[in-house]
């Protein structure tokens, strides 16, 4: 059965765009956590728009599933990922301007600061996984530059429908292959939601999936542990 990493971002998005203290990223993911996710994904981004240091640092002793931070390649967030030790670090690209994250880690390009941030957080005892997009290059440098575990973007796929679709979700197994080739455990996420993620499970040989926009929506609507559990019912069949 696929893991369910419950990204709580968009929980903090809300309390962000009010200036207020609710509604509380950390009681929705030890929530989710009651409702059946197995991890807690969360984005430290550097300009702060969702996820603050101190739910990052509030979360950590707190979380009895495992905490999956994501976060840039750059000292700052490194340093910060090494002081709290989480199970495991997302590594992804990150640009001011964008909405939402739009493409993978170019691990080829940075291949060297990627293997520096992998050598690091492997000696904080953190796995590391690359968020890359469905592309066999990619995924090999992710081999090859030691993270034992990568996320494909699956926003391509989500972004389109009909013959494109199909066409990004051809591409998404390949690349599956390709991951559990390399001896990678392959997990994938981004842009999720109800009706588009039973046909990225039937793919087979994807760990987990990180899913968090479409699980805040839904839950405006079902209440929150009714919106992580449905998602986790979609993740086993
Ligand atoms: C890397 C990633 O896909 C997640 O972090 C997700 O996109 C939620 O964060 P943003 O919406 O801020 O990109
Ligand atoms: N890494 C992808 C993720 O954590 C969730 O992305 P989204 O469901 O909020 O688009």
């Amino acid at each position: 059965m696929i893991d369910l990493g419950v990204n709580i971002d968009h929980v903090a998005t809300l309390r962000q765009q009010r200036g207020c203290g609710y509604p509380d990223p950390v009681r929705a993911a030890l929530l989710a956590e009651q409702a059946g996710a197995d991890a807690i994904t969360l984005h430290l981004r550097e300009d702060r728009r969702h996820i603050q240091d101190s739910d990052v640092h509030a979360l950590r002793p707190l979380l009895k599933t495992r905490m999956n931070l994501e976060c840039a390649v750059t000292d700052e967030m490194l340093d910060i990922a090494c002081q709290v030790r989480p199970h495991d670090v997302c590594l992804v690209p990150e640009k001011r301007q964008e909405l939402t994250t739009e493409g993978g880690l170019d691990v080829m390009t940075h291949f060297t600061s990627v293997s520096q941030a992998v050598t690091r957080l492997h000696a904080a005892d953190a796995r590391v996984s690359l968020f890359i997009d469905p592309d066999f290059e990619q995924i090999r440098a992710a081999a090859q530059a030691g993270a034992g575990v990568i996320e494909l973007h699956t926003g391509a796929y989500a972004q389109v429908s009909g013959e494109a679709q199909q066409h990004e979700l051809e591409r998404l197994r390949l690349a599956i292959a390709e991951g559990l080739r390399q001896g990678l455990k392959v997990n994938a996420g981004h842009g999720l939601h109800y009706q588009n993620v039973q046909a990225i499970v039937a793919l087979g040989g994807i760990s987990e999936l990180n899913i968090g926009h479409a699980i805040v929506a839904q839950a405006v609507f079902d209440g929150w542990e009714k919106a992580v559990r449905d998602m986790k019912a979609l993740l086993r069949s």
